[in-house]
């Protein structure tokens, strides 16, 4: 019975068959005749997508052979350097799989692309193009070609940064033409730090040839704004599946008909963040520069692959482009209530826009980023972006589901074998991020735009403890926060205990504002009137003492604070004036301890609380000089309220 190499033989007829009654449970064999083949059954080719409407569409009568050609034409247009005039020679599909190989894709593509003068190798080299992937296609480019890519148990894509983990506002610079010169807010106090068009196309040229060098980069054509009349088409190039992904939740998602009828977009980002500047380019401080040129429209990013880079820095162009349109763009989350009430939450990073907008009552119309138009309020982008450090699913249920297949999560640690994901870890970083479609919100209002707003609410996080939890504020109070835009939250826990630092950023988001302060403190002044909003400030940080001493308001307390807000009930509540900031506040609020409603209660040293709100008070002071010579809106009488509408003391 042995075989030759000594291991018994194997009986390959069935003995069952023998007692007639049939086990075999082996399916059919299948029709491939290799495995490549069996392989190529794996993925059905999705079938070519028509337009809906031939009439609305002027690419109806395009042939798909043609749509395609002119798309490839302008992601062509799009990566042209002065190596290759005309553009690299494009063409779609991961440069790996050997269908994608331009010999067997569409070599009738590029025959129009003349030789350029200067041939140089790059100009003989095809750039492969992965075009608008999906989520499930980027998980496999990212796992396959990106170290520190994994799936989370919960099925979310973790990801790596890099050495950068945060926005790096210092070496964000715009270019200072004729134009933006006029424009623009530049000097002391503005986020706008200038560079000239020169410098810009170095850099231009510097990470179009790096994405160019590269076998493969990804391309997103999407959308920004959900108001249809304000839409303005963005195209991303990026290097990283990380990066599309990011952006492909980020930005709104084009419809398969929309992405037909795309053209040339509006705005273009160069993402060439692996790849730094050069330091002998002028204006360069650092190895990291982040260059926005509106004349152009484009953006390059060179040294830092944080991909909160992108999203912001499609936020400044909204905040360029929209007010040009009388439309007021806003770093605030918005939400909506069951009966179309409005609010939006205004606050520095961290203070709480995500947290609060997020609310499980009420519809998500955006957590971060918004227009106020005449036809109401917009949500800019099509995703959320959420702090997730020390996220718990019993505080926040929505934001913790919403992390799964197609979510990022950058810069989390978590179990090497379980990939459970421990999110109270810093390791990397303490400003770790998952990035979701909107619609993993259960209760997402889609399409994300909704009536005027019937409650703005400030949230400032005052480490220093010593802003109410809650202040109702008349509209110049409003104006006078809102200019300030004051937060304090404590840099980093690891070395102990730290002294809080005020920060003072215009607009609740002095880093993408484009115009100086008082222009979009007008426009917000003119809408509140107009739509009689209510101001709200609400200190999300900490109560009884300051950072160290106190705790930080409990986030169950400050979700009863913003119900009451919302439900009307809190405009009613009975008020008393607070010394110093002038600041109205509640005596009770369902579901919150009276007590912890006045500051002063909640400190055992009450000396130490006096100091502390005169130190703050002096702050606000000293920040709001800078404003005192500017006139707000039409009438002085406005201006001269809101200058009063300070600490007084
Ligand atoms: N009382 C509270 N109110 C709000 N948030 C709180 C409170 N206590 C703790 N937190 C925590 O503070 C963080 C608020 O971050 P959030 O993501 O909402 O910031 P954000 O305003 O959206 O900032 P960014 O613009 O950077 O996205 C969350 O991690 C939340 O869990
Ligand atoms: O841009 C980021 O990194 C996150 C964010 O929303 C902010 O800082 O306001
Ligand atoms: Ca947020
Ligand atoms: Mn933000």
């Amino acid at each position: 019975m042995a075989a030759r190499n000594g291991l018994p033989k194997i009986h390959t007829v069935s003995l069952k068959k023998q007692d007639g009654i049939c086990h075999d449970d082996s399916a059919p064999t299948v029709k491939a005749q290799t495995i490549d083949e069996l392989h190529s059954l794996q993925k059905k080719k999705s079938a070519p997508t028509t337009p809906i409407d031939g009439t609305l569409s002027s690419f109806a009568s395009l042939s798909e052979d043609e749509r395609q050609k002119q798309q490839l034409q302008s992601i062509s247009a799009s990566l042209a350097s002065l190596t290759r005039e005309t553009g690299p020679r494009v063409v779609k599909g991961d440069p790996a799989r050997k269908a994608d190989t331009p010999k067997a894709a569409s070599h009738d593509i590029h025959h129009h692309f003349t030789p350029t003068i200067n041939v140089s190798d790059s100009s003989l080299k095809f750039t492969h193009v992965l075009y608008n992937l999906s989520p499930a296609e980027l998980y496999e480019q990212a796992i396959k070609y990106e170290r520190g890519s994994f799936i989370t148990s919960s099925g979310a894509l973790a990801t790596l940064s890099g050495a950068k983990t945060g926005r790096a506002p210092r070496d964000k610079r715009v270019v200072k033409d004729a134009t933006t010169e006029k424009e623009l807010w530049w000097g002391k106090g503005s986020p706008n730090i200038e560079m000239d068009e020169q410098t810009f196309l170095v850099n231009r040229e510097r990470a179009v040839d790096y994405l160019n060098s590269l076998d493969k980069v990804f391309v997103n054509d999407q959308f920004l704004n959900w108001d249809p009349q304000n839409r303005v088409k963005v195209r991303i190039v990026s290097a990283r599946a990380y990066h599309s992904l990011f952006m492909h939740n980020m930005c709104i998602r084009p419809t398969p008909e929309e992405l037909e009828n795309f053209g040339t977009p509006d705005f273009t980002i160069y993402n060439a963040g692996q790849f730094p500047c050069n330091r002998y380019t002028h204006y360069m401080t650092s190895s990291t520069s982040i260059d926005l040129n509106l004349g152009r429209m484009e953006m390059v990013i060179l040294g830092t692959q944080y991909a909160g880079e992108m999203k912001k820095g499609l936020f400044s162009v909204m905040h360029y482009l929209m007010p040009k349109r009388q439309i007021l763009s806003l770093h605030s989350g918005s939400n909506m209530g069951k009966d179309g009430d409005v609010a939006l939450f205004f606050g520095l990073s961290g203070t709480g826009k995500t947290t609060l907008s997020t609310d499980h009552n009420r519809y998500l119309i955006g957590d971060d980023e918004h227009c106020w138009s005449d036809t109401g309020v917009s949500n800019i982008e099509g995703g959320c972006y959420a702090k997730c450090i020390d996220l718990s699913r019993e505080k926040e249920p929505d934001i913790w589901n919403a992390i799964k297949f197609g979510t990022v999560l950058e810069n989390v640690v978590f179990e090497e074998h379980s990939r459970e994901v421990d999110y109270s870890d810093k390791s990397v970083t303490e400003n770790t991020r998952a990035s979701y479609p909107i619609e993993y919100i259960p209760n997402a209002k889609i399409p994300c735009f909704g009536p005027h707003p019937k409650n703005v609410i400030l949230l400032s996080c005052d480490a220093f403890g010593v802003l109410p939890p809650v202040s109702k504020l008349n509209l110049a109070q409003t104006m006078y926060h809102f200019i300030s835009g004051y937060t304090a939250l404590v840099a980093g826990t690891v070395e102990g205990v730290k002294e809080p630092t005020a920060t003072f950023s215009a607009c609740f988001g002095a880093a993408f504002i484009m115009l100086h302060p008082t222009k979009y403190a007008a426009m917000l002044a003119e809408k509140m009137q107009k739509h009689g909003a209510t101001g709200w400030l609400v200190n999300t940080g900490w109560s009884g003492g300051s950072y160290g001493s106190g705790n930080r308001i409990k986030l169950p307390y400050t979700r009863k604070i913003i119900d009451a807000i919302h439900s009307g009930s809190l405009l009613k509540a009975n008020y008393k004036k607070t010394e110093v900031f002038g600041l109205d506040i509640p005596m009770e609020i369902e579901g919150v301890p009276s007590q912890i409603l006045d500051p002063v209660n909640t400190w055992a040293d009450k000396k130490g609380f006096k100091d502390t709100l005169l130190k703050l008070g002096g702050l606000f002071k000293n920040n709001f000089e800078t404003f005192t010579n500017y006139k707000i809106g039409e009438d002085n009488k406005l201006t001269e309220e809101i200058l009063a509408a300070g600490p007084n003391f």
